[in-house]
């Protein structure tokens, strides 16, 4: 290196060197501090939640809004999200399930909503996440529920009829499809198998660059990647980190045809959240299938200042036309307004069900 530059360079790099020490030490203080609140949780309650979903929102945002720059509020939710899940990773062991197999879109969501610090339980199938969750196995799951392009999960929404886990947090990423085979080519290759979802998102690409795969749907993207990694003759639609994970090479990226394609993830546990500012309350309702019955069922929502983000129905699979309904609200269960609203809303529910608060995102 230059002489001259190595002297600019020189006393700046000292500094870093001497924050970064600071900084170590102060991370080092935190996770002591962390550990002392983890040693009282469990002195108190040995089977009481570690995870406070609202207290770390709270940490995230108030450091949001005494950030000063140059650094951005996404950078601080990064650092601190990574900071705050080695710290309960040191409370405690904390085991999180989501739709396997390595590499899929759930993973990328968990890992990115709990950071690195957790354990990984990849299951075949969302019920299976649902089960395991429920079974203990794990003490969050994450399940995808929304796709910007395709709408609703069904599966996911079913499950939450049944299912006595509650939300407990959201996370939505941005979903890249690449088409992956074991050469980084299409020869010699006949069938395209994704996720169904996933084969929907790109249907138009397939249609226009590769017509003549035959598509084949499976459980889930990276599932396509570990079959392909064993079939030359198979592209998968999955993610980069799934051509990584199963040493496939990318032949296209970016295939999804929307290219801002979102989805939106829950996260499920047995945790009940509390108030943390800024909340969401998801709810499954039911009514009598009548004229009007669905503007009188919301009507206390309004009446009491109660904003509604989401709306979504499910056949209730009678045979007679009736409907449950997915809505989410801003506030949380505990709010003076969503209490008054959520009691005179039930009245007028055949079927009612408060599916959790959480912090929104
Ligand atoms: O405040 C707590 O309850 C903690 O356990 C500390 C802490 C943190 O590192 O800030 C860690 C885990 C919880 O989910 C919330 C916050």
């Amino acid at each position: 290196m230059d002489k001259e530059l190595q002297v600019k360079l020189l006393p700046l790099r000292n500094r870093i060197d001497s924050l970064d020490s600071q900084i170590l030490e102060l991370i080092n203080e935190r996770a002591r501090t962390a550990q002392a609140v983890g040693d009282i949780k469990h002195a108190h309650n040995e089977q009481g939640p570690v995870f406070r979903p609202e207290r770390e929102a709270q940490v995230i945002r108030a450091l949001q809004g005494q950030n000063k720059g140059p650094i951005s509020e996404e950078s601080v939710e990064a650092i601190w999200s990574q900071i705050i899940s080695v710290c309960r990773g040191l409370e405690q062991e904390i085991r999180v399930a989501y739709l396997g197999p390595a590499g899929s879109f759930s993973e990328q969501a968990a890992f990115e909503f709990m950071g690195s610090a957790i354990v990984g339980v990849p299951c075949p199938n969302f019920d299976e996440v649902f089960r395991t969750v429920e079974a203990g196995g794990a003490n969050i799951g994450i399940v995808p529920v929304e796709n910007s392009t395709e709408g609703a999960v069904n599966r996911t929404l079913d499950l939450l009829l049944h299912s006595p886990l509650s939300i407990i947090g959201e996370h939505s990423i941005l979903i890249r499809h690449c088409l992956l085979t074991q050469s980084g080519t299409t020869e010699g290759v006949t069938r395209v198998l994704a996720h169904p979802q996933a084969l929907a998102q790109c249907q138009h690409w397939l249609g226009m660059n590769q017509p003549a795969l035959n598509r084949e749907p499976v459980a889930s993207n990276a599932e396509a990647a570990r079959i392909a990694a064993s079939d030359p003759g198979v592209a998968a639609i999955a993610s980069d980190i799934a051509a990584r994970a199963w040493g496939l090479s990318i032949v296209a990226e970016g295939i999804q045809d929307d290219p801002l394609n979102r989805t939106r993830f829950l996260a499920i546990g047995q945790i009940d959240t509390l108030p943390s500012g800024r909340d969401k309350t998801s709810l499954i309702l039911a009514v009598p299938n009548e004229a009007g019955a669905v503007y009188k069922m919301l009507a206390p929502l309004s009446e009491n200042g109660v904003s509604m983000s989401r709306f979504e129905s499910r056949p209730a699979r009678t045979g007679q036309w009736e409907y449950y309904f997915y809505v989410d609200i801003e506030g949380h269960q505990h709010d003076p307004a969503v209490v008054t609203a959520l009691e005179q809303l039930q009245h007028r529910c055949a079927y009612f069900k408060v599916l959790g608060s959480y912090p929104r995102q």
